[in-house]
C-alpha cells in the first residue's frame, strides 16, 4: 500500500533577486532553500508557514529514493511538482548542474542500481517525453510532433498512441533528450505556463530461470506541472477568473481529482472525475460552475490516473514561494498538499511472461528426462 500521506513534501524556495529588490517580505525561514515535511497536519495560517520544520532537497531525495529503486523491481512510481508559477517546480524537478533536481537524481539512482545488480537479469531502459498543452498532447522527442491521442490498452492501461519511446543506455543520454525536449517546449508553446511535462522512464527487467522467462516492467513518471494559480484563482470564488481560454483545464481537473480523492479516502465517497465533466463534492458553487462550463475532460488526469490512485507509489512535491505577495497562492498549494496526504494507492509488481516456444519446452523435457535417468542410475 502506497500512502501519499507519507509522500507529500513542501519545498520553499529562497526569495529571488527580483523579489529582494522589490523588498518583499519573506514568510519562510531566512535561508529557505528548504523542504517542509507534511507528515504533521498543516493548518494553513500565515504564522504557521514560518514555523514548519524544513528539510533540504537531499533529505527529500533520501526519503523517496527507495520508491525510485522499486522501479527496477517492476513497480510504478510518480513524482510530481505542484505549485504556482515561479514557485520553483522546474528547479525542483530539473535543477541546475550544481544543484541537480529530482529528475536528474532519480535517473542516476536507476542506472547506478542497474550497474550494481548482481543477477543475470537483462535490463532495458526507455524514455518518452509527452507535453500536455491546452488539452493537446505533443511528443517532445519528435522534431515536429502532431497531436497525439490517449488510448486504453488492456495490458498497459492508459497509453499515448504514437508517442516515441527511445531506448537509452545511461542517465546522461536521457538528460540529453530532456534538454532537447525542453528546447522544443520553449519554441513550440506560445504560453509556456499552460503546459505540463511528463518525463516517463520505463525499465524492463528480463528474468530467466530454468523453465520460463519473466518480464518485470516498472514505470517512473516525473511530472513538471503548469502553474497551479489558475486552479486556485477559480477556487477562490472566480474573482480573478479572466478569459476562459486562459484557464488551464487540466490543472483544474487535477485539483478536482486531488480534492475528490482526498475526500473519498476520508468519507468513503466513490466517484472520482478522471474523465468526466461532472464535479463531485464541491460546496464552492463558483468552482463547480467553472468546471462545468469548461468541462474537465482532462488528458493530464487520465495520464496521471495510475499515479493518483492506481498502481503507483506517488510523491507530491508542493513548491511554494516565501514572498508575502504570493501568500494567497502558497495557502492554496498547502491546502492541496494537505488534501493529497489522504490519497492512497495500491502498488503491485507488473509481471509478464515471455511466450516459451514449443521447441524450448521439448529441450526442457529432454533435459529433465536425462536428469531423472541419471538419478535413477545412482540410486
Ligand atoms: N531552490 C531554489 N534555489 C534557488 N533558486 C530557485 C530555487 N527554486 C526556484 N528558484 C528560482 O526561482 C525562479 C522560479 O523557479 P522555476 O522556474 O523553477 O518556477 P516554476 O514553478 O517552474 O515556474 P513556471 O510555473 O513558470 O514553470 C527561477 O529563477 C529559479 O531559478
Amino acid at each position: 500500500m502506497g500512502n501519499l500521506g507519507e509522500n507529500v513534501a513542501v519545498k520553499c524556495r529562497p526569495l529571488t533577486e527580483a523579489e529582494q529588490k522589490r523588498k518583499l517580505n519573506c514568510l519562510g525561514p531566512p535561508t529557505c532553500q528548504r523542504t517542509i515535511s507534511t507528515s504533521s497536519k498543516i493548518r494553513p495560517k500565515r504564522e504557521d508557514i514560518a514555523l514548519i520544520m524544513c528539510l533540504d532537497l537531499d533529505d527529500v531525495y533520501r526519503n523517496i529514493s527507495s520508491t525510485i529503486a522499486g522501479v527496477i523491481q517492476g513497480l510504478n512510481a510518480t513524482v510530481f511538482a505542484y505549485g504556482s508559477t515561479g514557485s520553483g517546480k522546474t528547479y525542483t524537478m530539473v535543477g541546475t548542474p550544481k544543484d541537480p533536481g529530482l529528475m536528474v537524481l532519480s535517473l542516476h539512482t536507476i542506472f547506478d542500481l542497474i550497474k550494481k545488480d548482481k543477477t543475470s537479469d537483462i535490463f532495458e531502459v526507455s524514455c518518452s517525453f509527452p507535453q500536455v498543452y491546452n488539452e493537446v498532447i505533443y511528443d517532445l522527442l519528435e522534431k515536429s510532433s502532431g497531436h497525439l491521442e490517449l488510448r486504453e490498452d488492456p495490458e498497459h492501461g492508459i497509453v499515448v498512441a504514437g508517442l516515441r519511446s527511445i531506448k537509452v543506455q545511461s542517465a546522461d543520454k536521457i538528460l540529453e533528450l530532456l534538454n532537447l525536449g525542453n528546447s522544443r517546449r520553449k519554441t513550440e508553446s506560445t504560453e509556456a505556463n499552460a503546459t505540463h511535462h511528463v518525463l516517463e522512464i520505463t525499465v524492463k527487467r528480463k528474468q530467466r530461470n530454468q523453465y520460463q522467462s519473466q518480464i518485470l516492467r516498472g514505470k517512473l513518471a516525473l511530472v513538471d506541472l503548469a502553474g497551479s494559480e489558475r486552479a486556485s484563482e477559480t477556487n477562490s470564488g472566480g474573482q480573478k477568473l479572466r478569459d476562459g481560454a486562459n484557464i488551464n483545464r487540466s490543472l483544474l481537473a487535477l485539483a478536482n481529482c486531488i480534492n475528490a480523492l482526498g475526500k473519498q479516502q476520508k468519507k468513503g465517497l466513490a466517484y472520482v472525475p478522471y474523465r468526466n465533466r461532472y464535479v463531485d463534492g464541491f460546496s464552492d458553487a463558483t468552482f463547480g460552475r467553472v468546471l462545468l462550463t469548461l468541462s474537465s475532460y482532462s488528458k493530464l488526469t487520465r495520464i496521471l490516473k495510475d499515479g493518483l490512485s492506481g498502481n503507483s507509489q506517488t510523491i507530491m512535491v508542493a513548491t511554494i514561494s516565501p514572498a508575502d505577495d504570493q501568500y494567497h497562492h502558497t495557502i492554496n498549494t498547502l491546502k492541496y498538499a494537505d488534501r493529497a496526504k489522504e490519497i492512497k494507492t495500491q502498488v503491485h509488481k507488473n509481471i509478464g511472461t515471455v511466450h516459451t516456444h514449443v521447441a524450448d519446452y521439448q529441450r526442457m523435457i529432454d533435459s529433465l528426462r536425462l536428469r531423472l535417468a541419471a538419478k535413477k542410475r545412482i540410486s
